[in-house]
């Protein structure tokens, strides 16, 4: 990756900022004015955050595309084929990367030019932290170069990994969508924390930290999550009893179905 790399954002909402602020934190740009960021008059107030990390911040799509050598489309879905057509005449020498739920490569590639170099991929918003977890998949123009740039710039913000574009869907119903399932969860239990008569502010930081500490213990144990649940749960205890009531109200099928239902949404968009 050159070390002179600029990111441009066609789009300044959540995940464009998550995403600029991660860049800039992980030094994946060699300084904030590296990064620009373009979006409508009628949105002002986003570019205003980004100017303030130090970005530069246009209202014009085509001029965020000549100070910028990886351009990530980061707007709806449903705005992608009114912002291509505008572009397109200058995507030649640039790498394209869309981060759009359910936007097929061949749509992207259809809507821009058939040897322009795009790149599909699914971050999620923990890439402000640098705790997110991003999969891709390259077009064919796209050279091993290119696809080296992309692990490069979205490890700085987490995992990155390769995959078939068949499955992209799928990780957007995992980990695209899948930090709002857990902050609902963190919410659920800091809840039962306060009923019990917790302080809020413990109660949060106790289930966060929960969450935090249960997944690196599946990550960097690479024991089944299934044996790591037996170990904390002594026979005839606490844990047993709550599994027992969270196994009652179907927490497991709920959460299949809740992948589910937005891996078919995001079917439903392409
Ligand atoms: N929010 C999330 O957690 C994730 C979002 N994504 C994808 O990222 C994309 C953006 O999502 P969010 O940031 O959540 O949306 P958002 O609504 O926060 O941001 C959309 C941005 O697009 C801008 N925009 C609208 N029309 C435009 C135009 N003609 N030219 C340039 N910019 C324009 C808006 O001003 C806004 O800044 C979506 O396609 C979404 O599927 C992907 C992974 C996670
Ligand atoms: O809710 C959405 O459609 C986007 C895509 C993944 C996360 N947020």
């Amino acid at each position: 990756m050159s070390a002179n790399l600029r990111v441009g954002f066609i789009g300044a909402g959540k995940m464009a900022s998550a995403l600029a602020q991660g860049f800039i934190k992980g030094q994946a740009v060699k300084c904030a004015s590296h990064v620009s960021a373009s979006c409508p008059i009628a949105d002002k107030h986003l570019l205003e955050h980004m100017k303030q990390m130090g970005c530069q911040t246009f209202h014009c799509n085509k001029e965020l595309m000549d100070c910028s050598d990886v351009v990530i489309l980061a707007v709806k879905p449903q705005i992608m084929p009114l912002v291509l057509p505008d572009i397109k005449s200058l995507v030649a020498s640039k790498l394209m990367v869309s981060i759009a739920a359910g936007v097929q490569l061949a749509q992207l590639q259809a809507d821009l030019n058939p040897d322009s170099k795009i790149v599909r991929l699914m971050p999620n918003t923990p890439c402000i932290v640098r705790e997110g977890v991003s999969v891709f998949c390259s077009g064919p123009q796209v050279t091993p170069q290119d696809n080296a740039t992309v692990k490069q710039l979205f490890g700085t913000v987490g995992q990155i990994d390769e995959v078939k574009e068949s499955m992209i869907d799928a990780v957007t119903g995992v980990s695209g969508s899948g930090p709002a399932y857990m902050y609902l969860i963190i919410e659920a239990m800091a809840d039962g924390g306060v009923k019990q008569g917790l302080p809020r502010d413990l109660a949060y930081k106790l289930a966060a930290q929960t969450m935090v500490g249960a997944g690196r213990m599946v990550l960097d144990t690479h024991t089944h999550p299934a044996v790591l649940k037996d170990e904390v749960c002594s026979p005839g205890g606490t844990t047993i009893t709550a599994l027992d009531m969270l196994e009652k109200s179907g927490l497991r099928t709920s959460i299949m179905q809740a992948v589910e239902a937005a891996t078919k949404r995001c079917t439903q968009i392409s």
